[in-house]
């Protein structure tokens, strides 16, 4: 093969002539071409550099062939015949996807888990049995270890026909590869790969579909509540993203098992199921699409626990924040918020914690209930109109429950309580006759609680006449008799209680150191009424004191600190001359 000769470049001599050896001639071509002819001795067949250059330009070739197809492979349809989608951890549907991923087994080929004692927090684990049978839920066992996939190498699997990957990615930060589990807290945010081999974009929405219903099959027992760890870096700004990474499953609690008064509870639950039913209601009226509620009052007397118990009957998801922390501020606050999907629930909890006066914390030492002893302010790196921002943005629209509960209410301005941020506001008072009764009741179900006799004999050793069985008639009247008796235990336990001194909080520590036998429970009411009240006059008569002391700290610095402005001005003589500052006994250069 011999190659054209390039015109006006004057015809030289190749040291061996490319006749034989079509790389030769192209090279000496290319030599002549680009005007380096002089290159051509170098150019011998079976040269070092003639095969290095050889190897290069298949290299160059094969590359450049590579690349030309991906391009065309990428922007043809025609030849692409796989879906990938991304999913990024603390968006719900990274959940969906690897809970799907461990009901399918998918784990079974994994070959890394991380292993940690099972608790409430959601990680999405298999318990392994004594037999090394697996588990995908929650079992009851306490004791077990929970094994969460890793999911770190591909893993190919069928589903519904398709043949489908599944690949997490491995997030780098500072100074190094971080592996950990889904769904637990880890540095820098985890993201998980899964391509569907297959042009239709059904089997996508399919899958995602498939994964929604799994989970909210598998999470329906559950209230599940998102929060922010306090170390999280999202919170200290050094990673964007999602930051709702903690979550939790927290039995689902009844509605019924709520006790407050004048049918509060279910009219917070017909309001709230009326908002989201309401949706096109609110896109005509042009009114933002979410809802505020305050729940205030004293500490335990079931603020938070409502709040759970309505998104277990309405199925909402609850995302908890706190403003206490000082690393919360504005900015985070935003970004926070606008991550919670649609139809959730947020939750502020003790909001008066963010923004306190400085005639606040001077009040601060003065307990807000008799004996609830000092409360204590808490620095928030948010602004009011920080938060008045978000409550009103456009992430706190589109079918947001927002939740605020303050112990406090009177801290707050006025700005955060109007309607369009907070509809409503309920105050929780400290427990009547009739919750206490109601409590009672709950506390006591006739099936677990000791009759009478039983009670009484209950120190007596069991003998065989214990164990004799008893006819189904004869348990039926039982329980009617236990049921009639424990109505009238009630009502004495009511009788003897003290109305709005008490927090049903604090009512079921009591009733829950006699368990299942509600006689004692009514006969030493008296004794723990009074011991109570006693504890709660130290704490106040301590709290009182305490206040004091810092009045006076207070006047000892201001009265130094006018003392020295008198001396600086000389209308008081120097210091050997100055009279001591005392206050309460308490004295002061
Ligand atoms: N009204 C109530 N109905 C049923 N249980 C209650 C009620 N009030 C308090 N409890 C019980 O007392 C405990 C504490 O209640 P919860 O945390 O809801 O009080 P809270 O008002 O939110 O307190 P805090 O202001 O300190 O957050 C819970 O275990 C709950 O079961």
């Amino acid at each position: 093969m011999s190659w054209p000769s390039v015109p006006g470049t004057p015809v030289t001599t190749p040291y061996v002539t490319g006749n034989d050896n079509p790389w030769l001639s192209l090279l000496n071509w290319v030599a002549d071409f680009l005007g380096l002819s002089f290159l051509a001795p170098l150019f011998q067949a079976n040269s070092l550099a003639f095969n290095s250059i050889k190897l290069f330009l298949l290299g160059s070739l094969v590359e450049t062939g590579r690349r030309f197809f991906r391009w065309v492979y990428e922007r043809f349809d025609f030849f692409q015949y796989s879906i990938t989608a991304q999913f990024d951890e603390g968006d719900p549907v990274y959940d969906w996807i690897i809970l799907f991923l461990t009901e399918k087994k998918i784990w079974k080929r994994s070959r890394r888990f991380h292993v940690t004692a099972r608790s409430s927090r959601r990680r999405w684990g298999i318990s392994m049995g004594q037999n090394g049978n697996a588990n995908h839920h929650q079992s009851s066992s306490f004791t077990s270890a929970e094994y969460v996939p890793t999911y770190d190498m591909a893993q190919l699997f069928r589903w519904n026909s398709y043949w489908t990957e599944t690949r997490r990615t491995l997030h780098e930060y500072r100074g190094g590869p971080v592996y950990s589990a889904p769904g637990d807290h880890a540095p820098g945010s985890r993201k998980l790969f899964l391509t569907i081999y297959t042009r239709s974009m059904s089997a996508l929405s399919s899958f995602v579909d498939d994964a929604r219903e799994l989970y909210q099959e598998v999470s329906q027992p559950h209230v599940i509540v998102h929060t922010i760890e306090q170390n999280s870096p999202y919170l200290h700004g050094q990673i964007m993203g999602n930051p709702w990474l903690s979550i939790k499953n927290k039995a689902r609690r009844p509605i019924s098992s709520i006790i407050l008064p004048n049918g509060i509870v279910q009219s917070l639950v017909d309001d709230a199921k009326e908002f989201l039913s309401m949706v096109d209601w609110y896109s005509t009226a042009a009114i933002p699409h979410r809802r505020g509620y305050l729940l205030h009052g004293p500490p335990g007397t079931g603020k938070t626990s409502t709040i759970y118990a309505l998104a277990g009957e309405l199925g909402l998801e609850i995302y908890s924040l706190s403003l206490a922390s000082g690393h919360v501020d504005d900015s985070f606050l935003q970004r926070a918020v606008s991550s919670i999907p649609n139809t959730a629930i947020l939750l502020i909890e003790d909001i008066d914690c963010a923004f306190t006066s400085r005639e606040d914390e001077e009040e601060e030492e003065l307990p807000a209930f008799p004996g609830m002893g000092v409360s204590r302010t808490t620095k928030s790196g948010v602004t009011l109109s920080g938060l008045l921002n978000v409550l009103d943005g456009v992430g706190s629209e589109e079918g947001k429950l927002f939740f605020a509960t303050t112990n406090y209410i009177e801290r707050l301005d006025p700005a955060l309580l109007r309607p369009g941020r907070i509809d409503r506001k309920i105050q929780y008072k400290l427990s009547t006759k009739e919750q206490a009764e109601a409590l009672f009741l709950r506390f006591y179900p006739p099936s677990y609680t000791l009759t009478a006799s039983e009670a009484s004999d209950s120190s007596i050793t069991s003998t065989d006449s214990d164990k004799t069985e008893k006819s189904p008639t004869s348990v039926i009247i039982q329980v009617s008799d236990q049921e009639t008796r424990l109505k009238t235990l009630a009502s004495e336990f009511s009788l003897h209680f003290p109305e709005h001194e008490f927090s049903l909080a604090e009512l079921q520590g009591y009733l829950l150191s006699c368990k299942k036998e509600p006689e004692i429970a009514v006969a030493e009411l008296k004794t723990w009424v009074e011991e109570e009240r006693k504890e709660k006059e130290e704490r106040t008569a301590r709290a009182e004191e305490r206040k004091i002391k810092m009045k006076d700290k207070k006047d000892i610095k201001e009265a130094a600190k006018l003392q020295g402005s008198l001396q600086r001005l000389g209308i008081l003589g120097n210091s050997s001359e100055t009279p001591f500052v005392h206050v309460n006994g308490i004295s002061a250069e």
